[in-house]
C-alpha cells in the first residue's frame, strides 16, 4: 500500500515473522548498521567532536549499543550513557558485548553544557509502558537543553508510536531533529507531539519489505492518493461545469467567516459561489465582488455543495437551515458551529449520518470531543482512533485538524497529513479549508479524496507562503487562498505531465 504506516501490534507481528525466518541477533544487527550510516549522514561525515549515546534496558537499548560499537569501530568519539536492564534480551547482551569490547567509552550520566556533536536516542522504542521517570527522564531534560542534532532510534523516547501524544500523565519525550524508524512507518511520529519531536523521519525496514504481511490500516496523504482526480479543464466548459457552492453562515458578527470560506472556494476553482447568510446579508466583498450574497432563508440549497457552518452561529434560525441542508441530497461539508449544533442536538446528529450525499466533517480537537462525548484531552490522546469513531459514528469522512491533521473514513481507513506549519494556528484557517473542500466537492470528487487532496493543498500553501517570508508568524487565513490557488494549478499540471 501507498506509505503505510503500521500500528506497534503490527509492527510486532512483522518482527516476529522476521525472527522466524532470520539467524538470531540480525534485525538488532541491521538496526545498528542502518542507524550508524544514517548518523554519518547526519553529521556529514566522521565527526571531530564526541558523539554522546543513550541506551536503555530494551531493544531500543541494544540497537544503541550497536550503534555505539559501530560509530567507535569507524573511529568516532563514542560516549554511552547506559540504563541497564535487569533481563536483557540475547541480542542486547550481544550488543552490550560489542559495546564494552569496542572504544566506546561508559559514562554515568551527562553534564550540563555537554557539547556533545550528536546525541543519538536509544532510551525507549516502542516497548514503552509508562511515564519516563527518575535518570531516564532526567537524561530526556537534559537532552532538551542541548543544541546539537538528536537522532532518535525507532521513535524519539517518550513518545507512542501508535497516537502521537507523549506517554503520561506529566511525561516527557526525546525532541529529535532525526528519527530512524525500523520495520516500517509509524503514525506517532506525523500527528500530535510527533510533530515536534521526531524532526525529519528516516525509514529503514532493515530489509523485511516481503515480510509485511499485515495490511496498514493507516497511510501518509501525498498526492498519489488522489492525483487521479487532478483533471485540467477542457477548452469547452463554463462557469456550470465547475460546480456551485453555498457557504451556509454569515450569522452578525461572524460575517468574515463565510467570506473566508467563500473566498477560498472562488481561488479553489468553484464557478459560482455563493454566502448564504442567517442574518443580514452583506451587500457584496469589495475584494472579491465575484461572490454573491444571498439570504439563507429564501436560498436554493438543492443541487448545490453546502459548507455549513463558518460564522453560522447558534440562533435556532441557524439549527433550522442546517437541518435543511443536512435532510438534502447534496455534497455536504460541516464545519465550526454547524458541528457543535449537531452535538448539542441527538436529532441533527441522527439526520446527519443518515444525510445522502458524499458528507465531510472538519472538526478540531473540541468540536470533535463534543461530538463524541468526551474532552479535547482524550481525543488529543489518540487522535487516529477518536477520529475513526467519528467518521464510523456519523458516516461521513472525518477531517480532525490539528498538528498532523487525519483523514479518517467510516471503514476505518486512515490518512495523516504532513504538510503545514504553525502559521496555520490562527483564525480562520479552518473556514477556507471548508470552502476549499466544499469546492471538491462541488466538482463531483468523493469524500475520501475532497478531504485528502484539500487538506495537502492547505498545508501546502502555508509552507508556500513560510518559504516565501510570510510567516508562520502572523500568517492570516485570508493570504491561504491565492497560494491554494498556486499550488493547485501547479499539482494539475504536474498531473498532466505524468
Ligand atoms: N527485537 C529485535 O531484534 C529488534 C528490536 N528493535 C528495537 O527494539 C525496540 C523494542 O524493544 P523492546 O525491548 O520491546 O522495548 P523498548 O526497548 O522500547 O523498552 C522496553 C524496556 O523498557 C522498560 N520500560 C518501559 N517503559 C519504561 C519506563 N517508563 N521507564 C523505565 N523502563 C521502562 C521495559 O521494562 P518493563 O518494566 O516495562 O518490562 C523494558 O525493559 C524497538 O523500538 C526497536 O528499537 C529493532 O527494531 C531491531 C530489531
Ligand atoms: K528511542
Amino acid at each position: 500500500m501507498d506509505n503505510p504506516l503500521y500500528s506497534v501490534a503490527q509492527i510486532r507481528a512483522i518482527e516476529q515473522a522476521a525472527q522466524a525466518q532470520l539467524p538470531p541477533g540480525t534485525l538488532m544487527q541491521r538496526a545498528g548498521e542502518a542507524a550508524s550510516t544514517y548518523a554519518l549522514e547526519v553529521l556529514g561525515g566522521l565527526p571531530n567532536g564526541r558523539i554522546l549515546v543513550l541506551a536503555g534496558p530494551g531493544n531500543n537499548g541494544g540497537d544503541a549499543l550497536e550503534v555505539a560499537a559501530n560509530l567507535a569501530n569507524f573511529g568516532a568519539n563514542v560516549d554511552v550513557v547506559h540504563l541497564a536492564g535487569a533481563a536483557p534480551s540475547p541480542e542486547t547482551q550481544h550488543a552490550f558485548a560489542r559495546a564494552q569490547a569496542s572504544r566506546a567509552r561508559f559514562i554515568d550520566g551527562v553534564e550540563a553544557g555537554d557539547g556533545a556533536c550528536l546525541v543519538v536516542d536509544g532510551l525507549f522504542g516502542i516497548g514503552l509502558s509508562r511515564p519516563l521517570d527518575g535518570r531516564a527522564r532526567e537524561l530526556v531534560e537534559r537532552v532538551g537543553t542541548m543544541t546539537c542534532p538528536v537522532l532518535a532510534l525507532d521513535v524519539p523516547s517518550g513518545l507512542d508510536a501508535d497516537t502521537g501524544a507523549i506517554i503520561g500523565p506529566d511525561g516527557v519525550a526525546v525532541r529529535a531533529t532525526h528519527t530512524i524508524t525500523f520495520l516500517g512507518n509509524k503514525p506517532g511520529l506525523y500527528t500530535g507531539d510527533g510533530c515536534d519531536h521526531a524532526g525529519r523521519v528516516h525509514v529503514n525496514r532493515l530489509g523485511t519489505a516481503s515480510m509485511h504481511g499485515e495490511h496498514a490500516r493507516a497511510r501518509l496523504n501525498r498526492p498519489a492518493l488522489f492525483a487521479g482526480l487532478l483533471a485540467p479543464r477542457m477548452r469547452n466548459s463554463h462557469k456550470g461545469t465547475f460546480g456551485d457552492v453555498a457557504v451556509l453562515g454569515g450569522a452578525r458578527g461572524m460575517a468574515g467567516a463565510g467570506i473566508l470560506a467563500a473566498r477560498a472556494a472562488l481561488y479553489a476553482g468553484a464557478g459560482r459561489v455563493f454566502v448564504a447568510a442567517v442574518d443580514t446579508a452583506p451587500a457584496y466583498d469589495p475584494p472579491q465582488p465575484e461572490i454573491m450574497f444571498r439570504d439563507a432563508a429564501g436560498f436554493a440549497f438543492e443541487g448545490r455543495t453546502v459548507v455549513a457552518g463558518p460564522g453560522l452561529g447558534d440562533s435556532a434560525g441557524a439549527t433550522h437551515l442546517l437541518g435543511k441542508v443536512i435532510d438534502g441530497t447534496g455534497p455536504l461539508l460541516v464545519d465550526a458551529d454547524a458541528l457543535n449544533l449537531c452535538a448539542a442536538s441527538p436529532d441533527l446528529a441522527t439526520r446527519l449520518a443518515a444525510h445522502e450525499g458524499p458528507t465531510v466533517l472538519t472538526p478540531h480537537p473540541l468540536e470533535a470531543a463534543r461530538l463524541l462525548g468526551v474532552t479535547a484531552a482524550i481525543v488529543q490522546a489518540d487522535r487516529l482512533e477518536h477520529a475513526r469513531e467519528l467518521a464510523q459514528r456519523t458516516d461521513a469522512v472525518v477531517v480532525l485538524k490539528g498538528a498532523g491533521s487525519i483523514v479518517a473514513r467510516p471503514d476505518g481507513e486512515v490518512a495523516l497529513n504532513a504538510t503545514g506549519n504553525p502559521g496555520l494556528a490562527t483564525g480562520g484557517t479552518g473556514d477556507v479549508l471548508a470552502g476549499l473542500i466544499g469546492t471538491l466537492l462541488s466538482q463531483g470528487w468523493p469524500a475520501w479524496e475532497a478531504a485528502l487532496a484539500a487538506v495537502w493543498l492547505h498545508g501546502a500553501a502555508a509552507d508556500r507562503l513560510v518559504a516565501g517570508g510570510v510567516g508562520p508568524i502572523g500568517l492570516t487565513a485570508g493570504e491561504l487562498p491565492r497560494a491554494i490557488r498556486a499550488e493547485l494549478n501547479a499539482l494539475v499540471s504536474d498531473a498532466e505531465q505524468t
